[in-house]
């Protein structure tokens, strides 16, 4: 059974569709990047998941039910606004939504203790939180969204205003979480986060699915990029569609070449070997997720 599974889904506001036919399924154990700029409609998608919002058309399935209250003990969400009563500590506070989502006293303690030495805070936990540092009060947030170890973690822009030891903390925390089996889906326009953290991606653009699968199929939208140092010009191989010299003209020359996407750089080597293409050096370069989200959005902005 899908984790989560939207199909369809329709939110309009007034006359503006902010999510347009959105249809998308995340597996347990799978981290899932919700990717795209501002006003994508990334939040909107998440708050009808947790029933904050419901869909104008379409249907979404969580944990195979139906958004709803009902499913509050199952789901972990880290809203993008964050926000915590200030005069409770932050035990208090971890337990406090331990409870919300049906724990017992007893094992909101034990896993609100937990956690807070897990993130370097069991000196604070009888502090109140208006007392915290901005970090350690984000990772009180964070404590409460997964206190009940969610089989669904949501977590909408989970990297912004965190300095870079609490996202790697945090990073952590959705490895540890996925690894446990729960399914992950966290809102970024932060593309390295999702480099490292991402099995599957999904890229929204006023509210259109513009590219759902892995990295590498990603990746595979775009022109394959190599460098080449070669004694001819590249230009006519086989696949070759740019071929760019980059150092100066002598018996050997640097080029940078680019392959239609989803060209084979194995078969081009393959080719320069049989024909005897001179060769001494033969780099592929991977291209980075920002360079595919401005091609897929850039390409249908266009
Ligand atoms: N309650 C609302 N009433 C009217 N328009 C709304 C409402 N909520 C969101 N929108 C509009 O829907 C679009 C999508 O907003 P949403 O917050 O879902 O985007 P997002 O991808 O989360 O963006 P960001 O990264 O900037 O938070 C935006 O154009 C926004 O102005």
């Amino acid at each position: 059974m899908d984790a989560l599974r939207l199909d369809g889904v329709v939110k309009r506001f007034g006359d503006f569709t902010a999510v347009d036919n959105l249809s998308f399924a995340v597996a347990p154990g799978e981290v899932f990047g919700f990717l795209g700029g501002n006003g994508a409609g990334k939040t909107t998608s998440l708050r009808m998941v947790l029933d904050i919002l419901r869909p104008d058309a379409g249907n979404i399935s969580v944990l195979g039910r139906a958004p709803g209250r009902a499913n509050s003990a199952m789901l972990g969400f880290l809203p993008e606004e964050r926000g915590l009563y200030r005069s409770m500590t932050a035990l208090d506070t971890i337990v406090y939504f331990g409870r919300l989502k049906g724990m017992t006293p007893s094992d909101a303690r034990g896993e609100g203790k937990a956690l807070l030495e897990r993130f370097g805070l069991q000196d604070f936990a009888k502090t109140t939180v208006d007392k915290l540092s901005k970090g350690m009060a984000q990772k009180v947030q964070l404590a409460t969204a997964v206190v009940n170890r969610p089989q669904l973690l949501i977590l909408d822009e989970p990297f912004s205003g965190l300095d870079p030891v609490n996202q790697g903390l945090l990073e952590d925390e959705i490895v540890r979480a996925a690894k446990g089996g729960a399914a992950v889906v966290f809102s970024t326009h932060v593309m390295q986060h999702a480099e490292r953290l991402c099995d599957r991606l999904l890229l929204l653009a006023r509210g259109k699915k513009l590219f759902e699968g892995t990295q590498d199929e990603a990746r595979a939208t775009l022109p394959v990029e190599l460098h080449l140092s070669a004694k001819q010009s590249p230009t006519g191989l086989p696949g070759v569609i740019d071929a760019q010299p980059l150092g100066e003209a002598g018996a050997w020359r640097d080029w940078s070449v680019r392959l239609a996407p989803g060209g084979d750089p194995g078969d081009l080597l393959e080719h320069c070997t049989a024909q005897g293409f001179a060769l001494r050096r033969f780099e592929q370069r991977r291209a980075s997720l920002h360079e595919v989200f401005l091609h897929i959005v850039g390409g249908e902005a266009r």
